[in-house]
């Protein structure tokens, strides 16, 4: 400790002088003493070189960690921590490296073009009788850098935006992705509480998901474009932000292809459970707790709540109150009260613009059910279809799953696959599946998947005939009524 070494007489002279000063704070007025700590303070900078600049844990926003106090810890345990002498070790990225910090109370040297510059590491115990108010329960700290006076321009100018650069280099190097979803509103204790995580390990790439692979470009070339886009949106004036609808049936892709996205953008997940939500000001606080570098998704969204827009019909909300309730049911104010308009706020209201880079999500099954505002171009600017398996699509599934790429079956399925609907999920199922022997052999694989699609196609065909055939009935009927309603008329006249 080369600084403090050489400090340590004046350390001595200012305990002295402290035990003066407080025989003077308690006899002389406050003025008066204002005074004397000015002097005090000029005089201790003339004799010491040394200037210190101070980060603190939380800034101005007491509820959230400073950029500069987590960019600042990512760049020391990066570059300085083989120097310093207590180290605080952390899983990092895949749960599969260790991540090695600074330890509290410790000090670490950096050299930065020619200037030396200490870290000193500071823990502030609250006093007891406090209740902190911080969203991390540990005790917030403090960097200390400290310096020679003839450096500062260097410091300042040059040195730490290097380490804010170089500190959030590291941590997009080392981040664990998250998958968050959000707790039920007034549940948490604090502004932190909003969203829960665990990390986001989905394996789904864009090379095993099965689409057309004309459709899987577009999507890949449009996902790229967004990211690299940061000047274009602010040119254009508009927040660096995306919304994509996915539709269609059941086990089609729609969430395979959200994990695809994260994992070919390296975003986070946000995945937001409307019916968890109370009202509107919650879901914009959700949204103002997300990052930057996220996807928000909304599952099956025409599910979720109601978002018609219109008015329920008074009567029918008046006799449902009337109902007697079972005691454990909840009373009605406690549904969600999302509105159309709070979910309109939410994709591309004046907050929806805080942070950048993000990309909103929302699948469903049925598109015709959605509100058309909520899904126009522009909110929602990209609608993708996820479809029946088709055969190009098939291919993929077939490489994937049995590492085929031709076989004489190939011809057959192909064919069926085009007169019959079957969900990538059903043929991905039908690939999985055993031989007697319990091993996995392609030739069964693709016969036990040719005998679903012919059983499947027998079945719509059978249900084809059977519909048309009850349609007949119902007109017969329906002939036979109006007939008889005129016989009655005729008689009656
Ligand atoms: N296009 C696809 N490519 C690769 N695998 C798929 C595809 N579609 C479905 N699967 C497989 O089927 C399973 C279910 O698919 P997924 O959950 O993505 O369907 P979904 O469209 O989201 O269905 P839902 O509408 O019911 O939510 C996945 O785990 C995946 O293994
Ligand atoms: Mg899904």
């Amino acid at each position: 400790m080369a600084v403090v070494d050489r400090w340590a007489g004046l350390g001595s002279a200012l305990a002295s002088f402290l035990f003066l000063w407080s025989m003077v704070q308690r006899h002389v007025p406050v003025t008066i003493s204002h005074r004397v700590a000015t002097w005090a303070n000029k005089l201790v900078s003339y004799f010491n070189p040394y200037v210190e600049i101070t980060i603190s844990e939380y800034g101005a926003e007491r509820f959230r960690r400073s950029d500069f106090f987590l960019a600042a810890e990512a760049y020391l345990s990066d570059a300085c921590a083989p120097r310093a002498r207590k180290l605080k070790a952390e899983l990092g990225r895949d749960s599969s490296n260790l991540q090695v910090s600074v330890g509290d109370n410790d000090e670490v040297t950096d050299a930065f073009q020619g200037a030396t510059v200490w870290w000193y590491v500071v823990k502030k115990v609250p006093r007891s009788n406090v209740i902190s108010l911080y969203a991390n329960q540990d005790d917030p700290r403090t960097y200390r850098v400290v310096f020679h006076r003839r450096h500062r321009d260097l410091v300042v100018g040059k040195y730490l935006p290097h380490v804010l650069k170089e500190g959030r280099a590291v941590t997009v190097r080392n981040r664990q992705r998250r998958l968050f979803t959000n707790n039920p509103s007034g549940g948490g204790r604090g502004r932190g509480d909003v969203w829960s995580h665990v990390p986001f390990e989905h394996p789904s790439t864009f090379d095993t998901l099965a689409m057309d692979p004309d459709d899987k470009e577009a999507v890949v070339d449009d996902l790229e474009a967004f990211r690299e886009a940061k000047d274009y949106y602010t040119k254009v004036g508009k927040a660096w932000k995306r919304g994509y609808l996915l539709y269609g049936p059941p086990g089609t892709g729609k969430s395979t292809m959200i994990a695809a996205m994260a994992n070919l953008l390296d975003y986070d997940v946000y995945d937001l459970e409307l019916t968890a939500v109370n009202n509107n000001t919650d879901l914009r606080k959700l949204f103002i707790e997300t990052t930057g570098k996220s996807i928000i998704v909304v599952e099956d969204i025409d599910c979720s709540v109601d978002l018609t827009g219109k008015r329920k019909d008074k009567k029918s909300e008046r006799e449902a109150d009337d109902k007697p309730k079972l005691p454990m049911e909840p009373e009605k104010d406690e549904g969600s009260k999302i509105t159309l308009s709070g979910m309109l706020n939410f994709i591309d209201g004046l907050w929806s613009a805080c942070g950048g880079e993000r990309i909103i999500i929302f699948t469903t099954n049925h598109k015709d059910k959605l509100e058309p505002a909520l899904i126009r171009r522009g909110r929602m600017d990209r609608h993708i279809e996820m479809s029946y398996c088709r055969f190009p699509a098939f291919k993929v599934l077939a490489k994937n799953y049995l590492d085929v790429e031709e076989h004489e079956l190939f011809d057959q399925i192909g064919q069926l696959l085009e007169e019959t609907d079957m969900s990538p999920a059903d043929v991905a199922e039908n690939l999985m599946s055993m031989s007697k022997k319990k091993k996995r052999d392609a030739n069964a694989c693709l016969e036990s998947l040719a005998k679903a699609l012919k059983q499947a196609k027998e079945e719509e065909a059978k249900a084809k005939v059977e519909a048309e055939a009850k349609k007949k009935v119902e007109a017969a009927a329906e002939a036979a009524k109006s007939k008889e309603e005129d016989e009655a008329k005729e008689g009656s006249g």
